[in-house]
This record gives structure tokens, sequence and C-alpha cells, in this order.
């Protein structure tokens, strides 16, 4: 790339007037910071225990939404000299990485940097707590030490240390042995392993989901595939593309709790499928998962070929630099050593306690900013790459289950978060940046860009003068030029390729701006209460269903057979309150034959069906009754139905 020192000195007329920006690297940086530096009154505010809470006492002094409105009147720079002024001044670069960040199109002011200046102080403040080893945590009593990961030398004792150490040598151990053939299944035509089913969902998928389709090489030592749903189908659809390379197959199930039900299934339903091809699956079963968990103890217990361990102090959504992420990556041949080296360079960066130089800071300024610093502007994250395409995928996870919380944590109710989407470009101007130019103004753009197009010497020109990366790199730049001109904020992340360095920067980059920002928002950005609730309906739904059987399993035992209504099913349930509940478990058995509605003439030619066959089928007016298979229907006009079938079912012909 060519250096801005040198861009600035070929553009004399642009050139600043203060020297201090004549060359852009990192010391230089720092004098030429133009925000003012407040002195952090922090000091006081950090105790080993409860860093955020305490800080946030503080700081919610301050009201947000005064210093957003004064500073946004202003309106967008819209002057290119001073636009490429501050472009050339709010440059974030990491040489060394290859990474740059430009925060020039979102439009805070030096006023507003000036306001933040004592928050961002206390954020970075309670990050240098929580890599210190703070329970950051606090309702869940839990430390957060997914930095520690990739410097395990910053992890609070030896025997986390330790731990870091060990198990980051068994994976790259294990994944050797596997990939050379010294670990094989027992009945593969290959004699090794070739491909990876993993199994788990969440956390448990989406960094591995992500890494894998930017890093992995087109002939990876294993392929890997995903069952990160409870979808019979899908389930069924990896299992099928499988084929006869099952017994070739290594399946990782993941699950940090190991009892998540949707992995519990997935591996149920693989088990399944290894029983009816006569394989065995303990021979080709990995777990990762926390000590002691349900999976571990299975694992165990099944003589599983290896088990590696999730710790209790690393989240779902930030455990790619974990034996989640890297075991997968390192199976498909991926270099994770780097992956690590990128996160452990991002991370240090990232520790800085200058804004202007710490580019996750500046990411977390840019979001609050834009968003009013109350999620009021989405988040739309745009990879100029089709490698990167789940890193939006993977970000919302990251961003929106960790910053979107109903409660601070001094217990106000705050319904904080930032929406993300996206998918990636140039593919996105064909679909909905129509609406991002012209449309509803709530959001902001993040441009991903990747300067490198193809491995050099592979490049060629399919007209005079430009290649197809040219239009690539002409969309995105023409796409950032269009919206700002229609006032539309977009921040751009820079890198010069993707390697497994600069992806491991990237997570590195976004999990600290999130932790920065929930720090600025005063949330705990590492428990997700709300999917608990979610759970907790599921499995309230489930266990409603098993009712619904039961109550069903006894009406069609008695003789004769017993037709229910659905109220009668649902006061037998003890919960009339769920009828629509129950119905839709009805519902739902009927679209998988294993119950039969009845309800107005749309399901008449099913009825048919069923009573042609089915000799222990009644009928009456209130109510609709498969004996043979415990089936409910809904009430419904029963003498509408055509004679013929009355008669089938014995049952009076109505008169007239
Ligand atoms: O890894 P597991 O314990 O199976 O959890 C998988 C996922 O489950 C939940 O939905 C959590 O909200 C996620 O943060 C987590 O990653």
């Amino acid at each position: 790339m060519a250096s801005l020192s040198g861009l600035c000195s070929s553009s004399p007329s642009l050139k600043p007037k203060h020297n201090r920006i004549t060359k852009l690297t990192p010391s230089l940086r720092k004098d030429s910071l133009a925000f003012s530096a407040r002195s952090a009154a922090s000091s006081k505010l950090v105790g080993a225990h409860s860093v955020a809470r305490e800080i946030s006492a503080d700081l919610s002094k301050t009201n947000n939404v005064g210093i957003l409105k004064k500073a946004k009147k202003g309106g967008l720079e819209k002057d290119p000299k001073a636009l490429w002024r501050r472009y050339v001044d709010l440059l974030y670069q990491h040489k060394e990485l290859g990474l740059y960040l430009d925060v020039s199109r979102i439009g805070f002011s030096d006023e507003f940097v000036a306001e933040m200046e004592p928050r961002f102080q206390a954020a970075f403040k309670a990050m240098e707590e929580l890599e210190k080893g703070a329970i950051a945590n606090p309702d869940e009593g839990r430390m957060v030490g997914h930095y520690w990961l990739r410097n395990a030398k910053l992890a609070p004792n030896s025997f986390l240390r330790v731990q870091i150490e060990n198990t980051l040598d068994a994976v790259c151990k294990f994944a050797d042995d596997v990939i050379s053939g010294k670990i094989k299944p027992p009945s593969s035509p290959e004699g090794r392993f070739t491909q990876i089913l993993s199994v788990g969902i969440g956390g448990s998928a989406l960094g591995p989901q992500f890494v894998a389709e930017a890093l992995a090489p087109d002939n990876p030592s294993l392929k890997i595939r995903f069952i990160d749903n409870t979808d019979p189908a899908g389930i069924d659809h990896q299992i099928a593309q499988l084929g006869s390379e099952l017994a070739s197959t290594l399946v990782i199930v993941i699950s940090k709790s190991g009892g998540t039900p949707e992995t519990r299934n997935g591996l149920l339903e693989v088990q399944k499928a290894f029983r009816e091809a006569g394989l065995e699956f303990a021979k080709q079963g990995v777990a990762i998962t926390q000590e002691k968990s349900l999976l571990d103890n299975t694992a165990r217990i099944e003589g599983w070929v290896a088990r590696f361990p999730m710790f209790d102090w690393v989240g779902g959504r930030t455990s790619e630099m974990s034996a989640v992420g890297l075991l997968p990556a390192a199976l498909q041949g991926i270099d994770i050593r780097e992956m690590l080296v990128g996160a452990s360079m991002m991370d240090e960066a990232t520790r800085c306690t200058e804004l202007k130089n710490n580019p996750a800071a500046l990411l977390a300024l840019c979001w609050y900013w834009a968003s009013d610093g109350i999620g009021s502007k989405d988040m739309v994250v745009l990879p100029y790459k089709d490698s990167l395409l789940l890193f939006s995928r993977y970000l919302q996870q990251l961003v929106m289950e960790s910053l979107g919380k109903e409660f601070d944590l001094d217990g106000n109710r705050v319904n904080q978060g930032i929406t993300v989407y996206g998918n990636k470009g140039s593919t996105d101007q064909h679909a909905y940046i129509q609406q991002l130019r012209e449309g509803v103004h709530n959001f902001f753009v993040t441009f991903i860009e990747v300067l490198l197009d193809r491995p050099p010497g592979h490049d060629w020109e399919l007209e005079p003068g430009v290649t197809c990366g040219d239009y690539l790199f002409g969309m995105l730049q023409g796409t950032r030029s269009a919206l700002y001109a229609n006032n539309r904020e977009s921040i751009t992340v820079t890198v010069q390729e993707v390697t497994p360095r600069s992806v491991g920067a990237l997570i590195a980059l976004y999990e600290r701006a999130v932790g920065i920002y929930a720090s600025l928002t005063n949330i705990n950005a590492y428990h997700q209460p709300g999917v608990e609730a979610g759970k907790k309906a599921a499995g309230e739904v489930l266990a409603l269903q098993k009712r619904v059987l039961a109550v069903l399993n006894e009406a069609s035992c008695k003789e004769p057979v017993e037709p229910l209504t659905l109220e009668e099913v649902a006061d037998r349930c003890h919960a009339p309150e769920h009828i629509e509940m129950i119905y839709k478990i009805i519902e739902h058995m009927a679209a998988n034959d294993r119950a039969l509605i009845a309800e107005g003439f749309h399901h008449r030619s099913a009825l048919y069906e069923m009573c042609s066959e089915m000799s222990s089928l009644h009928y009456s007016p209130a109510g609709f009754y498969n004996a043979s298979r415990c089936e409910v229907l809904q009430p419904f006009d029963g003498s509408a139905l055509p004679n013929f079938i009355l008669q089938k079912l014995g049952w009076q012909i109505p008169q007239g």
C-alpha cells in the first residue's frame, strides 16, 4: 500500500500545516492526537471484584443525549480538502498487522471526544482490571479471560497459564496426529480422517464457521461441515452429503455447557447415523466442553477419541481462540499459532489508553456517536471479500448477545444494544443498498476492505487497465462516497490480506471494542439472560407437548375411544391458558404425520386419505380422533363430510 506520508508529499496543497502527520508511525500518531486528553478520574473507581459496577455509578451522572444532540448539530463535513485532512488525521494504522481503521466518515467532533474522554479512561481501567482477573461478569461471578488465550503469561495465576498452554499443545499434537494418520478411524477406506463434522451452536459454531470460510485452503487436510441447529432436514442433509465418508469423519461435538439441547440432538442424530452405518461412534468422536459437563461425562464414559477443555472464564462468543476454534482450524491446516499472534498483537494495540491510538476505542467511539449511545442506529457490516462473508454473522452474535441487555449494571432498565446485519459487498449493492442510500436512515456502515485481490502472479486485466478486483475496490469506494454524500456515516476497516494473522486481529479488535462499549454504556457484556429465557420457554413447550401426548394416550386407551375437543385436551393438561400452544403442538405433529387436524374445508382432502385407510378412525361433531395413533382433531361440522366417509366411519348420515 502506498504510505500515507507518500501521498501527503505528492499532494503538497493538501499537506496539513503542522508536520506532525507527515509520517503516520504509531509514535507520531500520538503527537497528532487532536482530541483533548483529560485526566481520568478513575483510580478510585476500580475495585478487584466489581469493576464495572463502581465505574458505572460515577459515569451515570453524565447526560449522553445532551452531549450528542449538541455535538451533532454541525452535520457532516463535506468539503473535500477538510475531509482529506480528517482522513489523514484520524487514520489508525497498525503497520505490522497491515490493518488500518478509517473513522473519518463518522461525524464526531473534537468536543464530543473530549466529553467522552473520562468515560474512555474508565473503560480502559475496567479492561485492565478484567485482564488481571477481576470478576467482570458480576451476575455469574465469573472472570472474563479470553485475552489470556493468546498470551498465557497474562493469566492471573500459574494454574490457568499451564491449563492454557497445555490445551494449546494438546490441540496442535492431536491435529498433527490426525492429519498424519497416526490417529485414524477404524474402518475408513481412506485409512485416515478426511472429514470433520462439527456439532455445536452459537458461540460453539459461529467462530469455527467464520474461520473455516475465511481461511481454509481449497484442499484442506480435512474438510469441515457443520450441524448447528436442531433442524432434522438440515442434519439429514449434512449426513447425506458425507455419505460413505462417514467412516472417515471426525465428529467434534462442541458445547461449553455440555447440555445445549440443539447440540445434544445433533449428537444423538449423528450417533444414530453411525449405528445405521455399522460404525462405532466413540472411535470417531471428540468433545470440547467444560470438565465434568454432561457431554464431558458422556465422552469419558463412552471412551471417545479425545476430549478438550472449555474454560469457565471463556464465553461462547469469545471462544474462537480456545480449543473451540483452534481445533477445527488446525485440522483444516490453518496456522492457529498465527491466528493467536494476530490476536495478541491486536490485544496489545487495544490496551493503549490514548483513544486515538486505540483502534477498539475508536470503534466504540464511532458506535456510540452513530447510535446515540442507545443503539438508535444499526450496524451494517459489509466485507468486500467473499471469504469474509460470515464475519457479519459472527459479529452479530458477538455484538448483539454482548450489548443487547435490558438492565444496566445498576439495575436500571436501559434496553441497550446495537443491531448488526450484513452479508458482503458488492453483492449487497444489488440487493438492499438502495435503501441504505435513499431509504430510512437507521444505520451506519462498516466496510471491511481487503487490499490484496489475488495471490501475486494470478491477476489479469479483464479490460484495459482494469482487473476484476479493481471493480470490487471501485464498488466499495463508490458506495462509501455515495452513502456519505447522503449523510450516511461509515467506518472502514482495511486489512492487507486475509491471513490467519489478520483474522485473529479482526476478532480481537471487535472483542475489545465490545468490551469498551459495554463499559461506556454500563452493561454486563458477558452474560445472556435473554437467551436463557428463550431456552426456558422452549423447554416449557416441550413439557406441554409431553402432557398433551399423555392426555391423548389416556383417551385412546378407553373403550370405546374417547373423542376430545381441543378445549378438553387443554383442560385435561391443566393448561387452558395455553390452548393456542396446544393447537400449535397438535398442528406440528399433524404436519409430521403424528396427528391430524380436521379444521374446515382446507384439511378435508387429508381426511379423505386417512378415512380410506384407517379402520380405527373415529369422528363426532365434537371432535375427531385417530385411536391408532393417539391423534386429536379440532371440532368441525361433521355433517359437512361426504356421506360415504360417514358411512365408512359407521356414523349416522345426517338427515336433510
Ligand atoms: O456452547 P454451549 O454451552 O452449547 O452454548 C452455545 C450457545 O448457547 C446459548 O445460546 C448462548 O446464548 C450462546 O452464547 C452460546 O454460545
